[in-house]
């Protein structure tokens, strides 16, 4: 029996979701009622790419739970910014549905979106966005001028946020003044100004080294501690996405190939596609000692250890004569027994032949 977590055993309500999402580029089709559409879904993208139209988003579906970190995941052109641009209403999808605490997001007013924008969402960009001409503070404080707050009030508030990302002392900083990983955290910070229940970050290091996008990856994991927003998160690197993932949705020429924990991925791929691109993270490094404990395992030893430990972790205690351990459930992480050798068994069918850390 496979192991499950304690997120799967105790669903969150949703705070956003899409069903059945098309979204087709090139001459423009008619928004039109097709309960069979989702049946018929390869022929109908068939005929779309016929007709000389990019079919962008292949119905997809899925649901994102509140405080939950979903990242969506794909090679370039795969669909993710128009999939963003659609849960957002950037752009509109011309068939499916998008529900945001279970109201239409597609039947809502211009005005509404406009408010639901402003005051829910927020949302992070690769390319930092700052305007050149506001300092940090300026930055910062922009969106809650948009909001309408009151000079002191939104300065005070935008005081707390570049805080919040370690920022303090910069307030008066223009972004040209600032390395890349700072001008993102004035990107983060601005943000999250506007308090939203609903945060989109897309690619938002991807223009960062690899250093400094390992330590952008800590802080934000260490941000989410704190504030527990409901993020949707998009990256093309699946070493990204299972540092950072509750689940990921692999994207694959618009269409939805699995949705899964980063343990699902690697345990358990949907297809050889989904393995070629795990095979490119460390499992030692992703995989939790919950994920891979077992309700009994005769060869599991008595010492104590937390669900949410890395297995790289334990590699130590292995090699130095360890035969098993006790999982103590934490946080999302269930619990279990989970024997020195099932570790190496799991490493062995799942680990590379190369150096690399997949960090
Ligand atoms: N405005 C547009 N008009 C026509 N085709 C478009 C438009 N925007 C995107 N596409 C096409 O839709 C598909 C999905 O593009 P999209 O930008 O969503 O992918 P992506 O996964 O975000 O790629 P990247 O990682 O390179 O940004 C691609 O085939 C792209 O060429």
């Amino acid at each position: 029996m496979p192991p499950s977590s304690a997120a799967q055993a105790n669903p969150r309500p949703i705070k956003i979701s899409c069903r059945n999402l098309w979204k087709v580029y090139g001459s423009p089709l008619r928004r039109v009622q097709t309960p069979g559409l989702a049946k018929g879904s390869e022929a109908f993208a068939r005929q779309l790419r016929e007709s000389g139209r990019i079919p962008a988003l292949v119905d997809v579906s899925f649901e994102v739970q509140e405080g939950e970190i979903f990242v969506i995941m794909g090679l370039s052109g795969s669909g993710k910014s128009t999939l963003i641009r659609c849960l957002t209403r950037l752009i509109d999808a011309e068939f499916g549905e998008v529900r945001l605490d279970g109201k239409d997001l597609l039947s809502v007013s211009p005005r509404e979106l406009i408010e639901i924008r402003r005051h829910k969402m927020g949302m992070v960009f690769q390319n930092f966005g700052l305007m050149p001409h506001l300092t940090v503070l300026g930055n910062v404080a922009y969106p809650l001028k948009l909001q309408g707050l009151p000079r002191a009030e939104r300065e005070a508030r935008a005081r707390q946020m570049i805080e919040l990302v370690s920022l303090d002392g910069r307030e008066n900083a223009f972004p040209h003044q600032l390395s890349g990983g700072q001008q993102q955290r004035v990107g983060i910070a601005r943000s999250l100004a506007v308090e939203p229940d609903l945060w989109f970050l897309d690619e938002p290091f991807s223009a960062l080294d690899p250093m400094i996008r390992r330590q952008m990856q800590d802080e934000f994991l260490d941000l989410q501690q704190r504030l527990h927003k409901t993020i949707v998160f998009i990256t093309h690197d699946i070493a990204e996405a299972c540092r950072l993932a509750d689940r990921i949705a692999i994207l694959r020429d618009g269409r939805v190939v699995q949705i899964g924990s980063p343990a699902d991925l690697i345990l358990r791929p949907a297809d050889d596609y989904v393995a070629d691109f795990t095979a490119d993270v460390s499992p030692a490094a992703v995989l939790r000692l919950g994920d891979i404990a077992m309700p009994d395992d005769a060869e599991a030893g008595a010492r104590e250890v937390d669900g949410d430990r890395t297995v790289e972790s334990l590699l130590n205690d292995i090699a130095t004569g360890a035969t098993g351990f006790t999982v103590r459930p934490k946080g999302k992480y269930g619990g279990g027994q989970l024997s020195a050798a099932r570790v190496l068994r799991i490493l062995g069918q799942h680990g590379r032949q190369d150096n690399d850390t997949g960090r």
